[in-house]
């Protein structure tokens, strides 16, 4: 491809270094190798000399030179040293160049005239990955049914269909919602984008409408919506507030963090019936708000529960729960409390009776809205995907749970109170259609329930009734987390310690396990009054451990097969490809795909592309916006779109600030290179927008509600935006990076193809990480492999005078690569962004190692991809030089201990068995810096044992 290298003018400094005095080979530690390659390097370490041989190669496939220079005095080159010690390893060793590092100041200067484009040279083959058999799970989307067959409000139904264009139901709905509305907790599985938000939130509405008397804001939060990210709270919250429209008693409120603390209070002091919140933010309040209480809270959703988990969000999710409990305990003694319910029950019936005709629909009486009315809790976990986690996140905070699975094929109600089938196969999957038939007015689980059930399902009005014991813990593994409740009665604490045992709290028990063990035990007790009584009755806690363990399979089997088979589903509606990208033309590819996608598409499209870490959203998105529309975008944006800058970040919101800074930076710019003088590469404009964790909270917002409402453009994001949020007419997903783990590939690709709306899905790999594919296969993942000799055809379409693809690419790569070195500004941007991506990609979860290996990089061509030309040696060094990369993130994962003992009165978790089990330490790490809780920079950093 040497015919593809343009006229090149590079300034030769290897030759001065080759003419450099040799010193005495005893100065070396170690002697190079003979047959040097490039690939070793002689290395001097004498006692007291800091000084370091030079081996000077030449970066990005050019031919290598092996020149030997040892030196007493000051080394000659810096540039070539560190480039040394950089590529002989082929990874970064930080001590090598933070020796160097006070030595050396970055005078990066513009280089004019042209420079050797390598783009196509000594690029690895790409290897063609046959397509395997896999039959991909898949999942009916609609139900066939509509809204009006839901025993809920007609308001309800009419509202749906005029502010919300909804009609028909769709299959997760229909299987939740009366599920839902029977008070029982839930934990959903269904794929993304299958309207699972509505799902909890119609029942919940309904619930609480029928309240009577109606509630008010000031009765206390009665749900609380827990969920990952920002952006999703935002929307969730705003599907609460087109639902209760017609209720206009229900005050939907939201806490997500990014806001002032102050103003929050307020509006927690005015009063909310149900709360969206972020965990870290909830918690936040919970230490300090004090008007923030969870005593009347009836129902607790966790969304995205495995994410919430995952992203180390552990042990604010367990203070959530933590705290309703204790709430609610400190309620039940409430002598107040218990007056105020006895009089709202009374007024409740006089109400009812006296006016019958006030709500036509007041004869609907749902369990969920009893529930609301009583000490107990419900609870509804949801997710695309489960974890083992999530088994044991339904351990600790459900009871008697169901677990609804809609993925055809396997389509389920399990439902843990429904009795065993020793004989039959009560995990047998049953057809969605039998399993789902609405009964007129009727509920279909209640249906099923033997009778004794049912009296299970009627939420005790005796006050003393405790709360917290949680029958359903008998059935899962996450009873081992008993420390979650370590502070409950004695009862619940024996429990816990023997998670073997029958439940002891004889009083309280009613499920059908205790239920057939008083049974038992009477008769017993009838024939043999007190001899061996001792014994028998060990025997028959051991028979009835086996038949509550039977009797609740059908729930924790379902969910254990499912955990276990680990098989993801995707909507049908997706067309799934993968692309294998030498890393070399992984940029100009991406350009490429954006022009064919939002230029050359007459329709426009909307496309997604995620990257692996916020400095690489921020540096492409810009470069990408630069050169191809000719925007400046990084004078435009300056101070609006930093990164987790701390005390810079407010110092940025004041106007006189901000005029300085961009003032400065643009002088800056002028002086020292110049500006580009073409435009853009595309004639049209392209709408780019960027969004990760450690944006300014009204900035992240803005683009957010932006991109919603955009026809078309490009969102280059992190993933906090993988999970949840529901962006319309997004037709394509582009995974820039890969992700780490087939989970996270599921979520992405869903941002697309949503309520079986068509859409496309492209995941970059590089020709090492081939094997990828494979992984997502055995997860019943299907996709084909596009092909790369067609994936750079738009750019000839930019560079209409080159006269082949690879030219129209050279061309492009120099504009982007020109733009990159135009400033000060933009090579540390580009430094930065190249040293985070090295960082991540070495950070991969083990599970995904095996074919995102760190080893096989290549980090000169890596250099490429970044539009950098220097040696990964002078990136890291560029980049460590930026003060800004000093600045920690001001954000936080989770309840940090010193903020514990500031606070003796709130109850210290003690959380961790299956924190550290499931969530690794690699993939937090991954999601660390771009879940932003909001909550205030942590005074130290706390060491990591
Ligand atoms: N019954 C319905 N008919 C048509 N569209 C619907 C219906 N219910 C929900 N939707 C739409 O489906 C889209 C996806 O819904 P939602 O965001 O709740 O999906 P999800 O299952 O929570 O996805 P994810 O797992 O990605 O969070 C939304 O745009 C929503 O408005």
């Amino acid at each position: 491809m040497d015919d593809l290298q343009l006229n090149i003018s590079v300034a030769k400094k290897v030759k001065k270094k080759a003419s450099a005095p040799q010193k005495n080979a005893s100065e070396y530690k170690f002697v190079s190798n003979p047959q040097f390659t490039g690939k070793t390097i002689a290395r001097k370490r004498p006692q007291n000399i800091v000084k370091k041989t030079l081996n000077q190669m030449k970066s990005d496939g050019e031919p290598q030179k092996k020149i030997t220079k040892m030196s007493t005095k000051r080394p000659v080159n810096l540039d070539s040293n560190l480039r040394d010690l950089s590529e002989n390893k082929g990874k970064f060793e930080g001590k090598n160049y933070q020796e160097l590092n006070d030595e050396m100041h970055v005078k990066q200067k513009p280089r004019s005239g042209a420079w050797i484009s390598s783009l196509f040279k000594n690029n690895p083959d790409v290897p063609k990955i046959g397509q395997r058999a896999v039959k991909p799970l898949v999942e009916k989307v609609f139900a066939g049914r509509t809204f009006a067959d839901l025993d809920i409000h007609p308001h309800s139904v009419a509202n749906l269909q005029q502010n919300l264009g909804l009609k028909e139901l769709m299959t997760v709905q229909q299987k939740a919602v009366p599920v839902i509305l029977q008070g029982r907790d839930v934990l959903i599985r269904s794929q993304t984008g299958s309207g699972k938000t509505l799902a909890y939130a119609l029942p919940i509405v309904e619930g609480l409408q029928a309240i009577r008397p109606k509630i008010n804001r000031h009765d206390g939060i009665r749900v609380i919506v827990v969920v990952p990210t920002r952006e999703l709270a935002v929307q969730t919250y705003e599907l609460f507030i087109k639902l209760v429209k017609p209720f206009t008693w229900i005050v939907p409120g939201l806490l997500s963090g990014g806001q002032k603390r102050k103003a929050e209070k307020a509006r927690l002091r005015k009063g909310l019936s149900i709360l969206v919140g972020t965990p870290g933010r909830i918690n936040d309040h919970l230490r300090h708000t004090t008007s923030f209480n969870f005593a009347k809270t009836g129902c607790l959703v966790l969304d995205e529960a495995d994410r919430l988990l995952d992203m180390g969000y552990e042990k604010d999710v367990a203070a959530i729960v933590r705290a309703i409990v204790d709430h609610k305990k400190a309620a039940t003694y409430d002598p107040l409390a218990l007056m105020k319910q006895n009089m709202i029950k009374k007024i409740d019936e006089t109400e009812e009776t006296e006016k019958p005709d006030e709500n036509t629909h007041s004869d609907i009486k749902h369990k969920l809205t009893e529930v609301f009315l009583s000490t107990e809790r419900q609870t509804i976990l949801l997710s695309a995907t489960l974890t083992k986690a999530v088994e044991n996140l339904a351990g600790i905070t459900m009871m008697d749970p169901v677990f609804i699975d809609t993925s055809e094929g396997r389509a389920l109600v399990a439902d843990s109170l429904k009795q065993k089938n020793i004989d039959g196969n009560i995990l047998k999957s049953q057809p969605l259609k039998d399993e789902t038939k609405i009964p007129e007015k009727t509920n279909e689980v209640s249906k099923k329930l033997p009778s004794e059930n049912q009296k299970e399902l009627q939420v005790p009005n005796d006050t003393e009734k405790k709360p917290e014991v949680r029958r359903g813990l008998v059935a899962f593994s996450g009873l081992n987390h008993s420390d979650l409740f370590k502070d409950e009665s004695k009862t619940s604490k024996d429990d816990s310690k023997d998670i073997k045992a029958v439940p002891q709290n004889d009083d309280e028990s009613d499920s059908d396990s205790d239920y057939e063990y008083f049974k038992v035990q009477k008769e017993l007790e009838a024939k043999n009054p007190k001899v061996k009584e001792a014994q028998e009755e060990e025997e028959v806690v051991e028979e009835e451990e086996v038949k509550a363990s039977q009797a609740r399979n059908v729930f924790q089997q379902a969910l254990k097969t499912a955990i276990v088979e680990d098989e993801l589903i995707l909507p049908a509606s997706v067309n799934q490809t993968f692309l294998i990208v030498p890393m070399k033309l992984r940029l100009v590819t991406l350009c490429s795909l954006i022009v064919e996608h939002c230029v050359l598409n007459k329709k426009g499209g909307k496309m997604i592309v995620f990257m692996a870490t916020l400095e690489m959203v921020d540096y492409h998105s810009e470069l990408i916006e630069t050169v191809l529309t000719g925007n400046n975008v990084k004078v435009k944006k300056k101070g609006n779109n930093k990164n987790a800058k701390g005390k810079k970040r407010k110092a940025n919101e004041d106007g006189d600030d901000e005029d300085k800074s961009s003032e400065s930076s643009e002088s800056e710019f002028e002086v020292d290179y110049e500006e580009p003088s073409e435009g853009g590469l595309v004639p049209v404009a392209i709408e780019m927008f960027s969004l990760h964790g450690s944006m300014p909270h009204e900035r992240r917002m803005e683009v957010f509600k932006q991109f919603r409402a955009a026809r078309n453009g490009v969102l280059i994001c992190t993933d906090v935006a993988a999970r949840g949020i529901d962006v319309p007419r997004v037709d394509l997903v582009l995974q820039y990076c890969a992700p780490a783990s087939a989970t996270d590939y599921v979520h992405r690709v869903g941002r697309t193809g949503r309520a079986a709306q068509v859409g496309a899905a492209v995941m970059f790999l590089l020709p090492s990480e081939a094997e990828f594919v494979r992984h997502l296969e055995q997860k019943r993942i299907r996709l084909r492999q596009s092909n790369e000799s067609s994936a750079l055809e738009s750019l000839r379409s930019i560079a209409p005078t080159a006269a082949t693809v690879q030219r129209a690419a050279i061309a492009v790569q120099s504009r982007l690569e020109h733009t990159a070195h135009s400033s000060k500004e933009w090579l540390a941007r580009a430094s930065r962004a190249y040293t985070s991506w090295v960082r991540f990609y070495s950070g991969y979860p083990r599970e995904v190692r095996e074919w995102l290996d760190a080893r096989q990089l290549h980090l000169g061509h890596a250099a490429k991809a970044f539009a950098l030309r220097d040696t990964p040696a002078m990136l890291a060094r560029r980049a460590k030089a930026q003060p800004d990369m000093k600045v920690k993130p001001v954000n936080r994962l989770t309840v940090h201990e010193e903020e514990e003992k500031k606070r003796p009165g709130f109850p210290r978790m003690k959380i961790g068995k299956y924190g550290s089990n499931v969530s690794n330490k690699q993939s937090s790490m991954h999601t660390a810096s771009e879940f932003d809780s909001g909550l205030p920079p942590l005074e130290k950093k706390k060491k990591n044992k």
